[in-house]
């Protein structure tokens, strides 16, 4: 139980839903300004973060009893990808990111790119190349249909290849 005096709730895991679907997870900043609200609370549970997902490895989704994750517990690894927006597309959880690229053609690179990364971790984005010069990447378990860690490590992975930077060097073929 995490009481803020801002909010003066229950805070933990709290999720404030501005007007559009990005999600601010409240969490971190409240550790931070009610830092003193912690003390009571024993070790472990102040200290409790997610475990750190650039490095870790996807592994094969071919598990029976794979369940997608809750939409709370999918917040809690929001910190760690926050340049991904959390959709709910009718019940199923996804992360997404848009881009802006120069050509048709880098467009094409920026998949290519983000392709390779795919395989290396037998994990696999949706990919989305419209109105010649944007970039969407939707990113979910499919067999399960909904989110795993696995999205998560992806997504992040993903932010670490700086894919802008990497095309706008890249000669257009
Ligand atoms: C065995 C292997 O893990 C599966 O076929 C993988 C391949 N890539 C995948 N990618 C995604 N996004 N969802 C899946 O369910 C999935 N399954």
């Amino acid at each position: 139980m995490v009481r803020s005096l801002l909010f003066n709730k229950d805070i933990s895991g709290t999720v404030f839903v501005p007007n559009n679907s990005l999600y601010i997870y409240a969490f971190p900043f409240s550790l931070f300004f009610h830092h003193h609200l912690f003390q009571h609370l024993p070790m472990a549970e102040q200290y409790m973060m997610p475990t750190c997902l650039i490095e870790k490895k996807c592994v094969p989704c071919n598990l029976k009893e794979l369940r997608p994750m809750d939409e709370d517990v999918a917040h809690t690894l929001m910190p760690q990808v926050e340049k991904w927006n959390l959709v709910n597309e009718s019940g199923v959880l996804k992360l997404r990111q848009s881009w802006t690229v120069k050509s048709f053609t880098k467009g094409l690179e920026f998949f290519k790119i983000v392709a390779n990364l795919a395989e290396n971790e037998g994990h696999h984005p949706d990919l989305h190349l419209v109105n010649w010069n944007n970039v969407t990447i939707e990113i979910w378990t499919h067999a399960c249909g909904g989110l795993t860690e696995n999205d998560f490590i992806l997504a992040a992975k993903i932010d670490k290849l700086n894919l802008l930077e990497q095309i706008r060097r890249k000669p257009s073929e």
